[in-house]
């Protein structure tokens, strides 16, 4: 976005170091990464998709308690039925979240060129895929059928690598594009390079797709101070639940359920992201018109 302030660069920078530090003494396996997951998406990441209502409130007139329910239920209505196509149909299902998040996640670059935008939207989700091939697909395993996800893991690490190849050649050859996006590009990739795939999306998604989302709807939704405390009992709700489904879930030590909580984790933020993409692409397009 124009003006995008120049301390989320930071922001994203200086995590990367410290969690690229930290990764030298501290290697977290799958079970732990979940662990880490979970809560660090409820406190930084979801806040971002708590603002949906309020965002939804300043594209439509949302009028009354009807107006706000009829969107919470077309909201939940969309990801439970993405929930059921991705139980019927796990592959395609899966192949269209990993396209769709690029082009959402492109968004981050959207004051940039053009191709530097869509190198980037491919990086945040084929740059883990080149580097630790074998780990994204054994996650993916978790959401569709193993060759899929093998094929998916594949063609991702093959995006990624075109997407880095492209986008250093043009760095070389256009001065005019050693810019802020370029750097954090550049960052982007020393995480994939260096953290585990999970790791790795947790710092990006949390300390700049988040941040940088937060920031725009925080600067044009009314009424903030209701939306931040909408925002927040929202983490905690998260947050809560998600510890109490891991305690019981580490209690029975059961694979299968492990497995089970694997899928809802991923799956629901799968679906819940999708009707999320939708609201924020009209939102940015409308801040686009805006200026
Ligand atoms: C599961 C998984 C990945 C993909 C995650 C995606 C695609 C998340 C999309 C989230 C969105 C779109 C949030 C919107 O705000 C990676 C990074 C390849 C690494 C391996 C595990
Ligand atoms: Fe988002």
């Amino acid at each position: 976005m124009t003006g995008t302030p120049l301390w989320q660069t930071w922001v994203f920078a200086c995590s990367v170091l410290i969690i690229v530090g930290a990764s030298f003494v501290f290697q977290p396996d799958l079970t732990t990464q979940l662990l880490m997951l979970v809560p660090s998406v409820a406190i930084l990441g979801l806040p971002h998709g708590a603002f949906d209502l309020p965002i939804a409130k300043s594209l439509w007139p949302l009028n009354g308690w009807r107006g706000h329910a009829r969107f919470v239920l077309l909201y939940i209505g969309l990801a439970v039925l993405l929930i059921c196509i991705w139980i019927v149909f796990p592959g395609p299902a899966l192949f269209a979240f990993l396209i769709y998040s690029g082009v959402h996640f492109s968004g981050d670059w959207e004051d940039t060129s053009g191709t530097l935008r869509w190198t980037g939207g491919i990086a945040t989700v084929g740059a883990p895929a080149l580097f630790h091939r074998e780990e994204v697909a054994s996650i993916f395993a978790y959401l569709a059928p193993e060759p899929t996800a093998n094929f998916a893991a594949t063609l991702l690490a093959l995006s990624g690598a075109g997407a880095l190849a492209f986008s250093v050649a043009l760095i070389a050859y256009q001065p005019s594009l050693r810019t802020r996006a370029a750097v954090e590009q550049g960052v982007l990739w020393i995480a994939a390079a260096c953290l585990a795939p999970l790791v790795y999306f947790i710092v990006y998604f949390c300390t700049l797709h988040s941040v940088r989302h937060f920031t725009d709807a925080i600067t044009f939704i009314e009424h903030k101070r209701q939306a931040t405390r909408v925002a927040v009992g929202l983490s905690i709700v998260t947050i809560l639940a998600s510890f109490i489904g891991f305690a019981i879930m580490q209690k029975l030590g059961a694979d299968d359920l492990k497995k089970s909580v694997l899928q809802i984790v991923f799956i629901g933020l799968a679906a819940l992201t999708v009707p999320h993409m939708i609201l924020i692409d009209r939102f940015q397009r409308k801040l686009k018109d805006r200026q």
